[in-house]
């Protein structure tokens, strides 16, 4: 009932303007068949139009059939039955818990990324269970659904209408599997990247779901933008080889609905190179995680990305591969690459070398310098909130009683002390 009261169904001219942008790209996949029909220019073009219009696009037998059946039989055949622990199951993990695991490799003091943890476990923001996946060893069928979603938002990328949103939107994370197991399970409202510092551009998600009907619940619900919209503009039903892509940014809150069935999809977030340079957790995830799309040169990419000569220089040597046959201490550059990716993968922490590639990085992209900048703006938020109930007698909420957080300066757990001392030449990798 409460729910009911906070949402409002799709204006008429929302829907109107949503259907005329799903109408013709339903015709073409009926004219087209399974597997390629996205592949025509005009389709191209349609997706670019609903994106840049309404904000997403529903593309429906987006894989060829076969490449959809082999992932829907690894996710139903290796998805864990019955309750997961914190630790996970099979490689899989709760929705919560990986979110715990980012919490704890977080910035931050221990204060703060306790109070994050603690967040983490205790939201039940969503209930289902992830899957990892960086190629066909994790889940068969990963590399070829990858190549395919690359190629659509690599043509996405040249359509005049989006071009621009896409500019350096040359990385993607790894496929996340995910099954919400049903009973009444889901995730609650939200936008990907709402603060515009995590790199997330578009999201893609494919459904895997044979058997679907709408009271099984489980639709992916569109808002109109921004969070605090009431408004949503769609109801999406998680169809097998369904294809649905949307803006990650504010522009788009989402939420699945209560799923009463056990639900399968996979996730692929497009990410924005030069968004990933400005905070510390986002370019490590683009230095050593993240995946070059579409056969592009991730050296020329990175390197693109950057403003400055000094970025632009630093982050073609971090994407070139090593020189066939040579081993990297034998040059300056091979030996500044490996230095930066050991403190990168060390998470800046166990030596003073990391600690020192850290403070050159922050220097040269400047993290600590933004993020002072977000705090000092989310403490003067907070004062002037502050004076606001006190000029109106009123008590004080609980967040505005808390101490401002401190500023992050690194994200080294401690654990990475210990690894670093263990791993081979952790300690004894020159800095540049
Ligand atoms: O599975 C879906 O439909 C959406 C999931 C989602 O919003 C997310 O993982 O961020
Ligand atoms: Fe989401």
């Amino acid at each position: 009932m409460e729910y009911l009261a906070l949402v409002r169904p799709p204006r008429p001219e929302v829907a109107a303007l949503v259907e005329g942008h799903m109408a013709p790209l339903r015709r073409l996949r009926a004219a087209g068949g399974d597997g390629a029909w996205w592949r025509a220019a005009a389709v191209v073009d349609l997706a670019a139009g609903a994106l840049q219009e309404a904000c997403f696009c529903v593309l429906d037998g987006f894989l060829p059939p076969q490449l959809a059946e082999q992932l829907a039989e690894g996710v139903w055949g290796s998805r864990p039955v019955g309750p997961v622990g914190a630790e996970g199951k099979n490689g899989w993990t709760r929705g919560g818990t990986a979110r715990a695991a980012e919490a704890i490799q977080s910035g931050g003091g221990l204060e703060e990324r306790n109070e994050r943890l603690a967040r983490a476990l205790l939201n039940p923001s969503r209930g289902d269970v992830a899957l990892f996946s960086d190629g066909d060893h994790h889940l068969p069928g990963t590399c070829a659904l990858c190549a395919a979603v690359d190629e659509l938002v690599d043509a996405l990328g040249s359509c005049p209408a989006i071009a621009q949103r896409l500019a350096h939107t040359d990385f993607a994370n790894s496929a996340m599997f995910t099954v919400y197991p049903g009973g009444a399970s889901r995730y609650i409202k939200h936008t990907d990247n709402s603060a515009l510092t995590d790199g997330r551009r578009l999201t893609a998600i494919l459904y895997l779901n044979k058997v679907w009907e709408p009271s099984h619940g489980g639709q992916l619900r569109i808002f109109e933008p921004t969070m605090q919209s009431v408004q949503f503009k769609a109801d999406i039903e998680p169809l097998f080889n369904r294809l649905v892509l949307f803006w990650s940014t504010e522009e788009v809150p989402h939420e699945v609905l209560p799923s009463y069935r056990e639900r399968a999809a996979v996730s692929i977030w497009y990410c924005c190179a030069r968004e990933c340079l400005q905070t510390e957790e986002a370019f490590k995830r683009l230095a050593c995680r993240a995946r070059c799309i579409a056969g592009r040169s991730r050296a020329d990419r990175l390197e693109a990305a950057g403003w400055t000569p000094e970025q632009r220089r630093l982050l073609r040597l971090l994407g070139e591969p090593p020189s066939p046959g040579a081993a990297p201490e034998e040059s300056a550059a091979g030996r500044e690459r490996e230095a930066v990716r050991a403190a990168v993968l060390h998470d800046f922490g166990g030596c003073e070398a990391h600690r020192r590639q850290r403070e050159r990085l922050s220097r040269l992209f400047g993290w600590d310098a933004r993020a002072a900048e977000a705090q000092r703006q989310a403490s003067e938020a907070q004062r002037q909130q502050r004076g606001l109930f006190e000029a109106l007698g009123l008590p004080l909420p609980a967040p505005l009683e808390a101490p401002a957080p401190r500023v992050p300066q690194t994200s080294a757990p401690a654990l990475a002390e210990e690894l670093c001392r263990r791993s081979a030449g952790g300690g004894a990798v020159a800095e540049a």
